[in-house]
């Protein structure tokens, strides 16, 4: 099988592709598609492909509707770069209360002449405040906010978060000092710092505009490291430039940014980290893998999960709407055909849902038979034939 990549995927998660027995960007049809942050159009993802994987958080870049559409599973890996984003957030944090770029660049002006004493007698225009008992407002406890929230809790701020979406698997991670917000006003009103931690998509574009940054304190700090149209950025430089914000930092260039200078702006780096891309890119390189061998789906952003032992010989994955009569219609097929079940699993997920059929006996001719039939079910967009290793 064939892969196809996009951006610089690190070595080690290449490494565990062709150990697998995958080519990478071979001269071939694409069985797979891996990439970063490669603008994805549903004409770039060929019928041939069976499931698109994007080594990292946030999947804006896909075009996950089109693609659920035709029965293609999107899977990203969640955490895998959650450490990366938050130790630059804590610097980002650190530079919002210390002046250190501006510090360097002076001390590296005092060169010739006495440097101690004009180090000395002019190190006072370089002042910074403490982290320490300051408020830390953290939007989003996913996987980045709740790690920022934990250590900010470490360099003694107090911690106020608001995630709405928050449920019992993913509560546990955050502290219990953690302070719940019980709606975002308060979290806005109180926080010295703020940091977004959300994904980009349309309930969220502009989550951070005009009316929420009247919210804030006129000392307060804002941090982006989540995504390019989370944050109006015009409103932000309307708020710098009537000292209603004192800085912003963003990991997401913008043409209105680059002249107001209490704006910081990093070149999407938040995730860049040999540590982060390593760990990213072999959690892809498994869920690709996972679904191509055995159609088991692990962190999929469209369908259902479904990672189960290969107990029988062969497996029929079923990738289809969820609709009624979709298990007695499928089911219905292998009848037909004379085969037993031995397990069938279904799981829905929204609009979609995943049928994977395990059976152990398949007669002449029976594997074509049995898919062009389950084709012919109109609710059924996709389906891959798995048999077990040796
Ligand atoms: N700068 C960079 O290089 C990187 C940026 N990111 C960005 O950060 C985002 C978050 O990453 P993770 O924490 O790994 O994702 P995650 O999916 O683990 O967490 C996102 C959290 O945001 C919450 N949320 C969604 N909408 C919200 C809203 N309107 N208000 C409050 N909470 C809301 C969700 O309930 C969820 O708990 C990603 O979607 C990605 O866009 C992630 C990694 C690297
Ligand atoms: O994981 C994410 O959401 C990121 O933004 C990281 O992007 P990248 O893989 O470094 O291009």
């Amino acid at each position: 099988m064939n892969i196809k990549t996009y951006n610089a995927i690190s070595p080690k998660g290449l490494a565990a592709l062709k150990d697998a027995g995958y080519q990478i960007n071979a001269d071939e049809d694409a069985d797979g598609i891996l990439l970063r942050s490669q603008k994805l159009q549903n004409s770039d993802v060929a019928d041939s492909v069976k499931a698109v994987v994007r080594a990292g958080a946030g999947f804006n870049n896909i075009p996950v509707a089109d693609l659920s559409a035709r029965g293609i599973p999107v899977f990203n890996t969640p955490g895998g770069n959650a450490n990366a984003v938050k130790e630059l957030t804590i610097a980002a944090l650190i530079m919002a209360a210390r002046p250190i770029l501006a510090a360097v660049r002076f001390a590296q002006e005092t060169r010739g002449g006495d440097v101690s004493l004009r180090t000395e007698s002019n190190k006072g225009g370089y002042r910074g405040t403490e982290l320490s008992g300051k408020t830390l407002g953290v939007i989003g406890l996913g996987n980045v906010g709740s790690k920022v929230a934990n250590t900010a809790l470490d360099l003694d701020m107090e911690v106020i978060g608001y995630d709405p979406g928050l449920n019992a698997n993913t509560a546990w991670r955050i502290d219990r000092r953690v302070e719940h917000a019980s709606n975002l006003d308060d979290l806005l009103n109180k926080s010295d710092y703020i940091t977004v931690h959300i994904p980009l998509n349309e309930a969220n574009r502009h989550f951070i505009d005009a009316d929420k940054l009247a919210k804030m304190k006129p000392s307060a700090a804002l941090i982006n490291f989540s995504r390019g149209g989370i944050v109006d950025d015009q409103a932000v430089v309307k708020a710098l430039d009537a000292d209603k914000l004192r800085l912003f930092t963003t990991d997401f260039s913008d043409d209105v940014l680059f002249d107001q200078p209490k704006v910081m702006v990093t070149p999407h780096i938040g995730g860049s980290t040999i540590e982060a891309e390593d760990t990213s890119a072999m959690m892809a390189a498994h869920q690709m893998e996972a679904f191509l061998e055995d159609g088991n789906i692990i962190n999929s952003v469209n369908f259902p999960e479904m990672n189960l032992p290969f107990t029988s010989q062969y497996r029929i994955g079923v990738l289809h709407k969820n609709v009624p009569n979709m298990l007695g219609q499928i089911s219905k097929v292998f009848g037909q055909v004379d085969i037993n079940i031995a397990e069938l699993n279904n799981r829905s997920r929204g609009d979609y849902a995943y049928t994977l059929v395990a059976f152990d006996h398949l007669g002449q001719g029976q594997t074509e038979a049995i898919q062009a039939e389950l084709k012919a079910i109109p609710q059924v967009l996709n389906l891959h034939f798995y048999e077990k290793k040796a």
